[in-house]
């Protein structure tokens, strides 16, 4: 039975006169690893911002396992379960490995100024950052500076750090982003790893590496979902086809 976990209903952003989201409809499952595609500007990164809870709809609901959370910011999203990486690397780089994904973890205790007087407290945030390094696939990297690591071992590290926080919803923002072809292949085995527990939303420019690791594809085009299916209805799609060869013959 498929276990809908953050679902958007009718979901709408203005910005002044234009409109960037117009009556999305998006559910992710656990399970499930769901892509948005879409030319630049049609509206993906407006689309994650409102499901993290860093941008406020214009009009819609957006539900967590049945529940509104539309009024909840990004914070409190985080802390029952939706975690977001950016487009941006966004680590500490001068911190190792570990004191991200702690800082992360902590992020979700409901009193951090006591942690360090509560040592269970801090034993536990310790466990949970290291169980997300390890999901990371960056065991043994625990002690390094996260500024020194490869490119691809960053955007690890993020996911590591959103693990920290028990997330059950993953929205990553183009987490393949700058890596090279091995980098790349790494990370969707580890997407294809998480996805085993979670839901994932994941926007992503590179075709290839989307088609190997999504069970389901949104495609949107000029702020509104223009078809969401299989990979494979995706893939034939006449109206998906047209939209992506009208786009790249406006580059001509
Ligand atoms: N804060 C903002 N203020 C005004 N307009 C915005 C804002 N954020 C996004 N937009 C506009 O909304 C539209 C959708 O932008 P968005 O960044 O969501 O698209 P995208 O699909 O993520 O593009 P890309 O693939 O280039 O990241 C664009 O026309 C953009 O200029």
């Amino acid at each position: 039975m498929s276990e809908v976990l953050l679902a958007a209903e009718g979901m709408t952003r203005r910005f002044g006169g234009l409109t960037a989201n117009h009556n999305v409809n998006l559910s992710l499952e656990r399970g499930v690893l769901h892509a948005l595609l879409g030319p630049n500007g049609a509206g993906k990164s407006t689309c994650i911002n409102m499901l993290s809870g860093d941008l406020p709809p214009s009009e819609g609901t957006i539900r967590f396992k049945g529940e509104d959370i539309t009024g909840l910011g990004s914070h409190q999203r985080s802390k029952i379960g939706i975690g977001r990486s950016y487009q941006r690397t966004n680590i500490f780089p001068k911190f190792s490995v570990l004191e991200n994904c702690r800082l992360a973890a902590q992020s979700r205790n409901p009193r951090p100024w006591r942690l360090f007087a509560d040592a269970l407290r801090l034993a536990d945030t310790v466990e949970r950052a290291r169980a997300a390094i390890a999901e990371a696939g960056l065991a043994g990297r625990e002690e390094r500076i996260a500024g020194t690591l490869s490119h691809g071992e960053q955007r690890q590290l993020e996911i590591a750090m959103v693990l920290a926080t028990d997330a059950q919803v993953l929205l990553l923002d183009e987490p393949l982003a700058g890596m090279g072809s091995d980098e790349s292949a790494q990370m969707v085995t580890l997407l294809n790893r998480l996805k085993a527990t979670r839901a994932i939303l994941l926007v992503e420019h590179d075709m290839d590496a989307v088609f190997a690791v999504a069970d389901r594809i949104t495609v949107m085009v000029n702020g509104q979902v223009l078809e969401s299916g299989t990979p494979q209805q995706i893939r034939n799609s006449p109206d998906v086809q047209q939209a992506y060869l009208g786009h790249e013959a406006e580059h001509e």
